[in-house]
């Protein structure tokens, strides 16, 4: 006798316990993201379908194509009648896109605005000219200096003259094609592709680009030079991307070790056959080596620097090498000599004795609680579990949409590898978890830059658009991708008004799903998620607070382990008053010797020379 089996369907059309398969089917088919499992008895599948939703009264997914559990639904949402090929059809995300696209929403959204940069100082300026006059250039500086700052600034221009360029070209070949000049045929214009990547991936996110791994196309790089550059070769789109490029940025090149710097620099040459630095590809690195290092296999002081990199000397001259040297992020002077200190891995007794006085409760006046930062993902999840359990409120648990695209390869990504993708690249979450007191951090721009990456705020109620729209609460405007689901009951989030952004506040507002890329080295998307652009807050890695600017920061230093880390954590404070520290103590200032050895003399150097052009500024040489 065959074994009967009770087919259990967690996430899918309608949740429940199916006696055969083909009306479990008819619940998860085409259905992104359910869950289904089979078992020998309905109990046992009853309770692994509650237990998903133990916690969880009200299901409300960002998903657009999940229905929150408040709703009836109708057997004609079950569509019994139907094939599952048609099902399958109706549900594709294509046509649920376009289906939601089309639904009408009351509420106004405004498109996602870009962020508003401050204008750049005459020093950014300055290497910003020598880097748009097609030199190599490597632009370091303190944490808060305006690297990401001037890198915007640098992507934009390039980007500005790439569509100058195009125009240009369509404007000869149109006077070509009219007779009016037979022989600018539209081809000899020079192009400027430029490749924009990141060590990582989050830091190519932030900067719309993509890992230099995947701009490459290397995987891990961890294959002799050779070796990789013979797989290019077999990549038509790969070879042709190292051939056209003309000027590439690396950000955050302080976390490539020195053996990926040469791999890339050997392929660069082989593969436009050319003994030039770097292939004749403009180089533009930007980072701080006295940051986080290069995550290295095996130990971690195993690592090394891209600046011991055989090649680097000759990609990146002496003279082509610049410390920022006017820090935005903190105003108080005290603070910045403090920073800097620390940055070399030194500090002063007196300064010990300030930071160690940082320990105490900081009160701030709209309640809502700092930030904490942490050196281990461990801890992190500990704590964030541990403080959402402790609200006494329902739980809400947002799932994300995840659309595969295709990588630097040209190759479509199947679902688990989009997931991956977003997983490894993005700080958006898969399942974001909220209650009504959950402390939170918005994870990408909003608002005309009122609104920022790092903005804090607390979890206030779950509303659907029309019900906000009611009491005065609009929608962040934000990246949408698509319009959000007028049904989902989305989180009303009360921020903290930045000092930083310009403009009034609404501190109220719903966080309803955006939408995230990960981009491949075309510029196109490896893989999108959609989901609400927020993360619980509580806690936050110190290697994920990199880059961030936090008003109000808690950082707990008892498990430092690497160099640059106290540093990365306290340099994303803007004040001390803003700033709560837990066990500092000197011996965790540490900076890696090799770093202090090999900027010391480019550093000093550039300090000279500033004091000697202040000093020739302040001379009269009227005599
Ligand atoms: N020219 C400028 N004028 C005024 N403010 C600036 C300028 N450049 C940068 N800033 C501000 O300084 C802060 C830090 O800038 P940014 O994030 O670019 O620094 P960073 O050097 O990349 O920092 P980190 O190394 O910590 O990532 C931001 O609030 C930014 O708006």
């Amino acid at each position: 006798m065959p074994k009967a089996k009770w087919y259990a369907v967690r996430v899918g059309r309608r949740p429940g316990v199916y006696a055969n398969w083909s009306e479990a089917e008819n619940q998860v088919r085409g259905y992104p993201g359910a869950l289904h499992k089979s078992f020998p008895d309905p109990r046992a599948a009853e309770g692994w379908v509650r237990a998903g939703q133990r916690h969880n009264p009200v299901i409300t997914t960002t998903s657009l194509y999940r229905q929150s559990s408040k709703q009836l639904i109708t057997d004609e949402d079950l569509e019994l009648d139907t094939s599952p090929a048609e099902i399958k059809q109706r549900n594709s995300p294509a046509v649920l896109l376009k289906q939601r696209m089309d639904s009408l929403l009351t509420t106004e959204i405004k498109p996602c605005p870009a962020v508003e940069d401050p204008p750049l100082s005459a020093q950014q300026e300055e290497i910003l000219c020598r880097i748009l006059n097609g030199e190599n250039y490597f632009f370091t500086g303190s944490a808060g200096t305006g690297k990401s700052v001037l890198l915007r600034a640098i992507i934009k221009a390039f980007r500005q003259r790439e569509a100058d360029e195009r125009n240009d070209k369509e404007d000869k070949w149109k006077r070509y094609l009219s007779g009016e000049d037979r022989n600018g045929q539209g081809n000899e214009v020079k192009r400027w592709k430029l490749g924009v990547t990141a060590s990582t991936g989050m830091a190519g996110v932030n900067i719309g680009g993509s890992t230099v791994h995947s701009w490459a196309g290397i995987g891990l790089g961890e294959l002799p030079a050779q070796k990789l550059y013979e797989n290019i070769l077999r990549n038509k789109i790969t070879a042709k991307r190292w051939k056209s490029t003309g000027a590439l940025i690396i950000d955050e090149v302080s976390m490539i070790d020195s053996k990926l710097f040469d791999k890339l620099e050997f392929i660069a040459r082989k593969i436009r056959k050319t003994e030039k630095p770097f292939g004749g590809i403009q180089l533009i690195l930007s980072g701080d080596f006295f940051q986080l290092p290069p995550v290295t296999k095996g130990h971690i002081n195993n690592c090394s620097f891209a600046f011991e990199a055989l090649s680097w000397s000759k990609v990146i001259p002496r003279e082509n090498m610049t410390s920022l040297t006017r820090v935005f992020r903190q105003k108080e002077n005290r603070f910045v000599d403090i920073l800097e200190s620390m940055r070399k891995g030194f500090i002063k007794p007196q300064d010990v004795e300030v930071l160690r006085g940082l320990a105490r409760d900081v009160k701030y006046p709209e309640g809502i609680e700092p930030i904490g930062l942490y050196p281990q993902k461990a801890e992190v999840a500990a704590i964030n579990s541990a403080r959402l359990e402790a609200l006494e409120t329902p739980l809400q648990i947002f799932s994300s949409f995840d659309v595969p695209g295709t990588n630097s390869h040209g190759w479509a990504l199947d679902s688990r590898q989009a997931t991956e993708c977003l997983n490894r690249n993005t700080i958006w979450p898969q399942d974001l978890e909220l209650k009504v007191g959950a402390l939170v951090m918005l994870v990408t721009n909003m608002q005309d830059g009122v609104l920022v990456n790092g903005s804090t705020g607390t979890v206030v109620d779950f509303m659907t658009l029309s019900e906000a729209s009611a009491v005065n609460i609009h929608p962040a405007a934000g990246n949408y991708g698509s319009a959000p689901d007028p049904k989902v009951a989305w989180p009303v989030v009360e921020f903290i008004p930045s000092k930083h952004a310009s403009g009034k506040v609404a501190k109220r507002v719903v966080v309803p799903q955006m939408s995230v890329d990960v981009l491949n080295a075309a510029g196109r998307a490896e893989a999108t998620r959609h989901q609400i652009p927020l993360i619980l807050a509580w806690a936050l890695t110190i290697h994920k607070s990199q880059g961030q600017t936090l008003e109000r920061v808690k950082i707990d230093l008892n498990n430092i382990f690497v160099e640059g880390q106290t540093y990365v954590a306290i340099s994303r404070a803007v004040s001390l008053d803003t700033l709560q520290l837990l066990n500092f103590s000197a011996h965790k200032v540490m900076a890696h010797s090799r770093v202090i050895e090999w900027a010391k003399p480019f550093e000093q150097e550039q300090k000279d020379e500033e004091e000697w052009d202040e000093l020739l500024a302040g001379a009269n040489f009227d005599f």
